[in-house]
């Protein structure tokens, strides 16, 4: 059976390899757990809350309509908590859509957000439909998010994959073609362009990436090998966070505490500005994760 489904859970397996496989909690269309050849590629948290009292710390949370906190008092977003509300919202699970690959779909709508929650958004005057689809290969998993304006009003709105990797050790750790990318560093706020060819990671990291090319693959190589691949449709920017040892002191279902070893997000999304989305639009945008391969530097993209 690729596709079972419980009460809270969906999980996807590979039809002619049971150890590759795909954990999607129904709470948040959180994917928590790819496993990969029986090689788990994500982290998550051991205090991750999965009872849906809270947004799950590690998989792939799903940011919407609004990444961070929105400080822009005429932004609609404003009064939505960080990261908006789909990630704290039961989606429901729309089935197998293809066999070949196998791909499963979650729906979202405003009937299905916490209404207190979705009436911080334009006092729940928008009208959205969003679907997840999730596909499931041999080597990559591809999650792709359309977000339809069923309302008679346009809106604006951020949506992000907050991708959280498992990695051996974040000092062995590099992650490359940012290089040139205009990028917001979030912990001294200050847009600069990054020069540096490779990024590494020696304390807390939180940079917005922006506009960067979606011919530009970025991959994490430990020492040489490379452990995964992002790839990107539709979508320009993407966050790089690492909470490092102070921040994660102060994350409750942070644990155990020297995860911040063990963890990179690397997280694809259209943040650095809104998009607009007009009544009867759609629009999509994709991350497609991929393991191993060979390093390649693409330095003349733009
Ligand atoms: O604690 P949260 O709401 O899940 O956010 C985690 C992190 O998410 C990242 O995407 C942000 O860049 C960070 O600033 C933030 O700390």
């Amino acid at each position: 059976m690729p596709v079972e489904e419980t009460e809270t859970e969906v999980i996807l397996t590979l039809p002619n390899d049971p150890n590759t496989k795909v954990t999607i909690l129904k709470y948040g269309a959180t994917i928590i757990s790819w496993e990969n050849k029986g090689d788990e590629k994500l982290w998550l948290s051991k205090a991750a809350k999965l009872d849906g009292s809270k947004p799950v710390r590690g998989g792939v949370p799903l940011v919407f309509p609004c990444f961070g906190k929105c400080n822009d008092e005429s932004n609609p977003a404003y009064k939505l908590p960080q990261h908006g509300f789909a990630r704290n919202s039961t989606w429901e699970f729309l089935g197998q859509t293809t066999e070949s690959p196998v791909t499963i779909q979650f729906g979202l709508g405003p009937e299905q957000v916490d209404q207190d929650l979705y009436k911080l958004w334009n006092d729940g005057l928008y009208d959205f439909t969003l679907i997840l689809s999730i596909t499931l290969g041999e080597d990559h998993l591809k999650t792709n998010i359309e977000v339809e304006n069923t309302g008679d009003k346009d809106f604006k709105f951020n949506w992000l994959f907050h991708t959280y990797f498992k990695i051996p050790d974040i000092t062995d750790i590099i992650v490359n073609n940012f290089t040139d990318a205009k990028c917001y560093d979030q912990l001294i706020g200050e847009t600069y362009e990054e020069k540096a060819p490779m990024i590494s990671f020696t304390e807390e990291f939180d940079r917005i990436y922006k506009g960067i090319d979606t011919q530009k693959t970025f991959q994490m190589i430990e020492l040489g090998k490379v452990l995964m691949n992002v790839q990107r449709e539709n979508l320009p920017d993407s966050v790089v966070w690492n909470p490092w040892i102070k921040k994660s002191e102060g994350l409750a279902d942070f644990e155990p505490k020297d995860g911040y070893m063990n963890m990179l997000c690397i997280e694809p999304g259209h943040v650095a500005e809104f998009k607009n989305l007009k009544s009867g639009e759609k629009w999509s945008g994709a991350q497609i994760l991929s393991t191993g391969g060979e390093i390649k530097v693409q330095t003349n993209i733009y």
